[in-house]
C-alpha cells in the first residue's frame, strides 16, 4: 500500500495545505520552497517516524518552528492533544494562523523559551523535538515536562551516531532510559532516525536549569 493511502483524503488535503502555508509564509519558516520537496522534508519525515505507531494522550513539540513535526502529527492523530512551543513569537503566531486555517482544535501554540515554560506547565505523555539541539541538550529540555512513564522522541539524521554518547550520559543524569532507535528512509533517499527515551524516574531537582545553560554547559560533557 502506498504510504499516503493510509490517510484519508481530508487528512492528505490538510498536509498539502500545511505545506503551502509553510512555503508561502513571509516569515521564512523553511528554506525548502519547492512544494514536492517540502512534502518530503516536512510531512513525510514527521510521519514516517511514527509509521506503525499509534499516538494517544498529550504531547509537546519543543522548538516547533513553523509547526513541524507537531502540526503534522496533530493532523494525523486528531485524538491527541498538542502544545507547540517556540521562543520566537512570529513563528508561534504563524503556527496559530495555520492551526486556525486547518481548523485544528487539538493544538495550542506557546511563545516561550522552553526552560521558562517548564516552570508553569503541566506534564505531557510525550515530547517530540526535531532539529532543535544536540541529543543531551534536547533531553534536558524535555525531561521535566514529561510524566513519569512518558516518552521523548528525538528526530535525528546521520549525525546521531556522533552525538549519541552525549545523549546517553545525559539520560542517566535525568532519570531517562534509552528505549529504541528506529531507522527510516525518506523518498528522496535520505536516512533518518527516531530515537526514543523513556522517563523512568523523576527529573532530579535543579532542572530545568536557567535558559541557555543546557547548551552552554551540556550534561553530556560534564
Ligand atoms: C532549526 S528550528 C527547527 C524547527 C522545527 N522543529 C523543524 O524541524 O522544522 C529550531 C527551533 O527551535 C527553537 N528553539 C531553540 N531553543 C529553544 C528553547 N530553548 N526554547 C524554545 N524554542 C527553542 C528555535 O527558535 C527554532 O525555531
Amino acid at each position: 500500500m502506498n504510504f499516503w493511502d493510509s490517510f484519508s483524503s481530508d487528512i492528505c488535503e490538510r498536509f498539502q495545505r500545511l505545506v503551502d502555508l509553510l512555503i508561502s509564509s513571509p516569515h521564512n519558516l523553511t528554506s525548502v520552497k519547492d512544494r514536492e520537496k517540502a512534502m518530503i522534508i516536512h510531512i513525510e519525515d514527521s510521519l514516517l517516524a511514527f509509521e506503525g505507531r499509534k499516538l494517544e494522550g498529550s504531547y509537546i513539540d519543543i522548538g516547533s518552528g513553523g509547526g513541524i513535526p507537531g502540526l503534522v502529527l496533530a493532523i494525523a492523530f486528531p485524538e491527541t492533544e498538542w502544545v507547540l512551543v517556540d521562543s520566537i513569537t512570529k513563528k508561534v503566531r504563524e503556527i496559530e494562523r495555520f492551526s486556525s486555517i486547518l481548523s485544528l482544535s487539538n493544538v495550542t501554540a506557546v511563545a516561550s523559551r522552553i526552560e521558562e515554560y517548564s516552570k508553569e506547565s503541566s506534564r505531557f505523555d510525550g515530547a517530540v523535538m526535531r532539529a532543535v539541539a544536540r541529543g543531551d541538550v534536547a533531553l534536558e529540555l524535555a525531561a521535566p515536562l514529561i510524566e513519569r512513564g512518558g516518552v521523548i522522541y528525538l528526530y535525528k539524521g546521520p549525525g546521531w551516531e556522533d552525538e549519541k554518547r552525549f545523549a546517553f550520559l545525559a539520560s542517566a543524569k535525568l532519570g531517562l532510559q534509552f528505549r529504541d532507535e528506529m531507522s527510516y528512509r525518506l523518498s528522496d533517499g535520505s536516512s533518518r532516525k527516531l530515537v526514543i527515551f523513556k522517563k523512568v524516574s523523576e527529573t532530579p531537582k535543579g532542572f530545568p536549569r536557567k535558559p541557555g545553560m543546557a547548551s552552554k554547559f551540556p550534561l553530556g560533557e560534564k
